[in-house]
């Protein structure tokens, strides 16, 4: 709660002014009041219409200095909101850019509840001028109820009984609308999950898969129909509650405002003027309390972007080698993947010195991708450790560590702008010539002469729009930019025609020559030459120990990929 009512203290200074300009603009809205009592005292029984004027000015600069001060109070509460707002947002994509990836896809995955943005939106509504303000003045309702027992004891105590009426009407209605409105948010987001899948346009169509998919479409939009029907529902109970409870109470405290009037003990001035402020009263409390389900959810939300924020982070802090030769080790390394009952590794062993050559084999599921995001330092081991030139690569600053490699994932991602971009976006200082000779060495020479724009091509839809072949191969040329000592390469020969296959072999050869190490992760790949080490992960039944031995034949690196 404390976090949402944090722009109220961001700023000592302003939040000084806010509640001061608070205090002063519910001292000037007992104007009305004053005003309703004076003209009946005075101007009514004198008939003076000077004493007329003077009211009547009076109270419309008094209202005049409170609708300003509203209007600036207003304006600052906007400008601290925003900043909050401002701050929680770069937090958040501080923690989007820099947690640990495993960690990270995990926490998202498992996000019921609509995720970052959702939950940022949802604060925000709440962080918001309005309902901020709204809470700053409930207090002042007790300003209102001390004037009002100043007027009047007999009509405060029956403003005071309504009031606790209402506010236990208000408890109970607030308590069901936020299981109301959990149940709509938990709706809602199955149905957007449901027309997140219609987006998959292909699968559906070549499945055939519209009328299984429109059930559940016509399913699911049904129940958050139904969801937000009743919340509406609930919405409109508490508005009634709030206008019949001002009613209810306008009608006692003129009923016995009447009475005591008759009785001599009440001014007829009084009575209207206490019933003005009550109406204001009720106004200051019930608003507030109409908006508990937001803040409810709100309060909720916050629980959620700190335990976001409360991601571990990759390490940037960590050791920078002078220079990384090459060398890996990976010692009884265990891993599991968060939330998943299947061990992936119990026990894995291998070393490379520099300039070694390491095949990765095995059938689907057994791990190969995960070795390269473990030595990528994209997930962390369970137990066990991998070490570079010796060092811990959890102690190793992750990105200098993404410097010495050259990484080429399964299924690479592009990422928004232009070609040219996500070329340089680990040195922005490489030159146009550089890019199209790594360009022309991965084969797409031709393709990139060939494209009106060349380097300065937008890249759509993370690069998913361009063939596989050619995704992987400028993800390919993006990495070789890098120079890094270690390669990690998942399944060379995945999207490549036999053109992009001999390039392949041709540039791996060449970084092996080099004496870069090599690591190459294919189902069906042959080691890359003889000698090299070679571990299939099929071959342990449990995963305990992955063997390391010296490639089948001599001479396969002719054929490597036949
Ligand atoms: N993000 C993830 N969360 C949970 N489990 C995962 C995740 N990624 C992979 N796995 C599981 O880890 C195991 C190893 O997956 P991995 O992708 O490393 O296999 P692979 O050998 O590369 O498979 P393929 O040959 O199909 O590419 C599988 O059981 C897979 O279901």
């Amino acid at each position: 709660m404390r976090a949402l009512l944090a722009p109220l203290w961001a700023r000592s200074d302003l939040n000084v002014y806010m509640v001061l300009s608070s205090l002063v603009i519910h001292i000037l809205g007992l104007t009305s009041t004053v005003f309703v009592m004076l003209v009946y005292g005075r101007y009514l029984s004198h008939g003076v219409d000077s004493t007329l004027y003077t009211l009547t000015t009076g109270a419309l600069v008094g209202i005049g200095v409170e609708m300003f001060l509203r209007r600036a109070r207003f304006k600052i509460a906007s400008s601290l909101c925003a900043v909050e707002s401002r701050k929680l947002s770069e937090k958040v994509s501080h923690t989007l850019l820099n947690a640990r990836s495993g960690a990270l896809q995990s926490h998202l995955n498992s996000a019921a509840d609509g995720g970052t943005t959702t939950w940022l939106e949802r604060i925000g509504q709440a962080v918001s001028p309005q309902p901020v303000l709204a809470l700053l003045d409930m207090p002042f309702a007790l300003l209102l109820l001390a004037v009002l027992f100043a007027l009047s004891w007999q009509l405060a105590l029956c403003v005071l009984l309504v009031v606790v009426v209402l506010l236990v009407m208000l408890g109970v209605s607030a308590h069901r609308m936020k299981s109301i409105t959990s149940d709509h948010q938990t709706n809602q987001s199955k149905y957007n999950v449901l027309l997140k899948n219609a987006e998959l346009t292909e699968a559906v169509r070549i499945n055939n898969a519209q009328d299984w998919l429109s059930q559940r479409l016509v399913n699911g939009s049904g129940e958050s129909r139904l969801s937000r029907h009743h919340l509406q529902l609930q919405q409109e109970k508490m508005q009634s509650q709030v206008r019949n409870a001002t009613v209810f109470m306008s009608v006692i405290v003129i009923s016995v405002g009447a009475a005591l009037s008759v009785h001599g003990e009440l001014n007829f001035g009084v009575l209207i003027g206490a019933n003005i402020l009550s109406a204001r009263l009720i106004m200051l409390i019930s608003q507030p309390i109409q908006q508990m389900p937001m803040w409810l959810n709100a309060v909720r939300d916050f629980g959620c972007v700190n335990d976001f924020l409360a991601l571990p982070e990759e390490t940037q802090k960590g050791t920078k080698l002078p220079s990384f030769k090459g060398k890996v080790s990976v010692k009884q390394l265990m891993f599991a993947y968060p939330n998943s009952p299947l061990m992936v590794y119990e026990n894995l062993n291998f070393e490379l010195d520099a300039g070694e050559t390491l095949t990765v084999t095995g059938s689907n599921g057994k791990g190969k991708t995960t070795l390269a995001r473990l030595l990528t330092g994209l997930v962390q081991p369970l137990r066990g450790s991998i070490a570079i030139d010796g060092v811990e690569l959890r102690q190793v600053n992750a990105h200098w560590w993404r410097e010495q490699l050259v990484y080429l994932p399964q299924d690479p991602d592009l990422l928004p702008g232009t070609l040219r971009d996500n070329m340089t976006l680990m040195d922005a200082s490489l030159q146009d010539a550089q890019l199209t000779e790594v360009i022309g060495k991965v084969g797409l020479g031709d393709w990139l002469n060939q494209h009106p724009d060349g380097l300065d091509m937008e890249i759509q839809m993370r690069g998913r729009n361009l063939a596989l072949g050619i995704r992987r191969r400028i993800a390919f040329a993006r990495a070789l930019l890098s120079q890094g000592q270690l390669v990690v390469i998942d399944e060379p020969l995945e999207g490549l025609d036999k053109a992009g296959i001999t390039m392949m072999q041709k540039v791996l050869a060449e970084l092996a020559k080099e004496k870069r190490t090599l690591i190459i992760i294919s189902q069906f790949m042959q080691p890359l030459k003889a000698g090299a080490k070679f571990i299939n992960l099929d071959e342990s039944h449990v995963m305990q120990v992955a063997t390391v031995r010296p490639s089948p034949a001599p001479g396969v690196e002719k054929e490597w990929f036949a």
